[in-house]
């Protein structure tokens, strides 16, 4: 199928931004509800006004095409990293070649495309507001020498202006914070002033 195809057979035309906008409100019904659930899992019952921006204040889609590559082994898809989001709604096509780390250990594990699903990864600014509680997950993407692949990630983030840190909720009862306060804007902008390298982001808001 060639790229054009694929992004239509996904509902996204190349010139589709009142697509790609629709796919992005009606994901936030599925957003809110993980988000929910997390926050039920650190006994957060309630997501008010405040935390609700800080967890899903601004949201980004991007749309990746991966070309197929005559010398896979030589190229880097993309380079390890975690996202900087809250949460990543992922829509892979059917090609693969994301990989996720296993937490605590060095083996890469394969996430394969299974048609209609999503795949939902915890970002550090998640990490940061659990107070380690949630752990984003660092993932890379492998170059394929056959096949071109397309991958739609929404990164659900705070906003810019905010500040974030472990939640007031979970360290009133005398938990220590492990992270302090950043401006979200500053944690992303160090992201990018770098290379991906894991999840060494993380340390930019470590106390
Ligand atoms: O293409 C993918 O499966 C993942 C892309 C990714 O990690 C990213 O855009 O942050
Ligand atoms: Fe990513």
């Amino acid at each position: 199928m060639s790229p054009k195809k694929k992004l239509l057979h996904y509902g996204l035309s190349l010139a589709g931004r009142e697509q790609v906008l629709d796919y992005m409100r009606k994901s936030e019904v599925v957003i809110k509800q993980l988000l929910k659930m997390l926050m039920k899992g650190l006994n957060v019952n309630e997501i008010d006004e405040t935390n609700e921006s800080l967890l899903m204040g601004s949201m980004r889609t991007n749309l990746n095409y991966y070309p197929k590559c005559p010398n896979p082994e030589l190229t880097v898809g993309v380079g390890r990293h975690s996202d900087v989001s809250t949460l990543t709604i992922l829509l892979q096509d059917e090609i693969g070649g994301l990989f996720v780390r296993e937490n605590n250990g060095d083996n890469w594990i394969h996430v394969p495309p299974i048609k209609g699903s999503l795949v939902i990864n915890v970002g550090d600014a998640l990490q940061i507001m659990s107070n380690g509680k949630y752990k984003s997950v660092e993932h890379r993407v492998v170059a394929n020498g056959y096949n071109n692949r397309i991958s739609v990630p929404i990164f659900v983030n705070p906003r810019p202006s905010d500040m974030i840190g472990p939640l007031p909720e979970l360290i009133k009862d005398g938990e220590k914070p492990i992270y302090k306060q950043v401006l979200y804007s500053d944690y992303v902008k160090h992201f990018f002033r770098k290379g991906h390298d894991g999840k060494k982001t993380i340390a930019f808001a470590e106390l």
